[in-house]
């Protein structure tokens, strides 16, 4: 529990919805406590109002800036120049600053706010959303043991915190940021898959669904290597052989390599193109 602190996110997207909604689930903060602001859009703050009790300062944003203990930015990594730009005459260097900004140093946000706020750069996924995201975190100039506390109970509400070196957070979104993504899309694949081979979509999904499910509990509760379950599927020359043989065709391995070393360097762009250049 967050006592006595106020949480103000500026951006109110759907990375901002899953971590305020895993604050509320797990009683980490009071809807008391958490105000959302965002450009224009009104009709989505009255959204987020009205399903989680938080409060919206629509005609006054910058008090709520200037109130807030903890600032959240969830806006896109073009916007976040101008937004620090906005509100920075209202920050202060005790306000604690957690960014979910893709690619955007800790040292660019200091730089836009010009003041000698504690900056924690992280990256968590949409998986948030079910208490399930898996952050980085790296820790910016000015960040003490206090901020660190604050900001694992924060992420701790939606699932498991890696701390690391800012070098490794563009890997981070390459890989589990953008993660949930490339899962969507393999579940999407089978589920063709199995409509194909004369199943229904209901069927198919139902089935694949429990199969993912499945196969991730049986990674995370029996520890076992990925390759080693992979090959107790596996029947010297039965179906698994015949399916896996057919994606090693279709150079499975090498695409999946690749879309997260090209996430990754999409990471890294982002960051030079948004972020100053030391
Ligand atoms: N979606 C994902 O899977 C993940 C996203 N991220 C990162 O989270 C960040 C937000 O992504 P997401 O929630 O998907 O984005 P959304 O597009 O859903 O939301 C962006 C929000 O930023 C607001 N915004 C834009 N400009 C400003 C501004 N100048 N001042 C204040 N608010 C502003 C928008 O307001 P308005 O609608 O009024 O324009 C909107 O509320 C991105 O940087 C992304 O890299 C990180 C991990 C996973
Ligand atoms: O696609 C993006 O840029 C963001 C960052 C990680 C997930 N979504």
């Amino acid at each position: 529990m967050i006592e006595n602190k106020k949480i103000c996110f500026v951006g109110a997207g759907a990375m901002a919805e899953a971590i305020l909604s895993g604050l509320l689930d797990h009683k980490i903060v009071k809807p008391g406590q958490i105000t959302v602001t965002n450009k224009e859009d009104r009709f989505r703050l009255d959204e987020l109002v009205y399903n989680f009790g938080v409060v919206a300062d629509r005609t006054q944003t910058y008090s709520s800036i200037q109130q807030a203990d903890i600032l959240i930015l969830a806006m896109k990594p073009k916007d976040i120049e101008k937004a620090l730009l906005d509100i920075r005459e209202w920050t202060r260097p005790d306000q604690l600053f957690l960014s979910v900004v893709a690619g955007v140093s800790t040292a660019t946000i200091s730089h836009f706010l010009g003041h000698a706020a504690p900056v924690i750069r992280t990256m968590p996924n949409t998986s948030a959303i079910v208490g399930l995201s898996a952050t980085g975190m790296c820790l910016g100039d000015h960040v003490r043991d206090e901020h660190v506390r604050l900001a694992r109970t924060i992420f701790e509400s939606i699932g498991l915190v890696f701390i690391t070196e800012e070098e490794k957070l563009d890997a981070i979104t390459g890989l589990s940021g953008s993660g949930p993504a490339y899962v969507y899309y393999l579940v999407e694949a089978m589920i063709k898959g199995g409509m194909d081979v004369g199943l229904s979509y209901e069927d198919a999904r139902k089935l694949t669904l429990q199969t993912v499910l499945g196969a991730a509990t049986m990674l995370s509760e029996t520890g076992e290597d990925p390759a080693v379950l992979r090959e107790k599927v596996t029947s010297p020359n039965g179906t698994t052989a015949r399916g896996l043989d057919t994606l090693r065709s279709y150079q499975f391995e090498q695409a999946v390599r690749e879309c997260i070393r090209q996430a990754t360097q999409r990471s890294k762009e982002l960051g030079q193109m948004f972020s100053i250049q030391k």
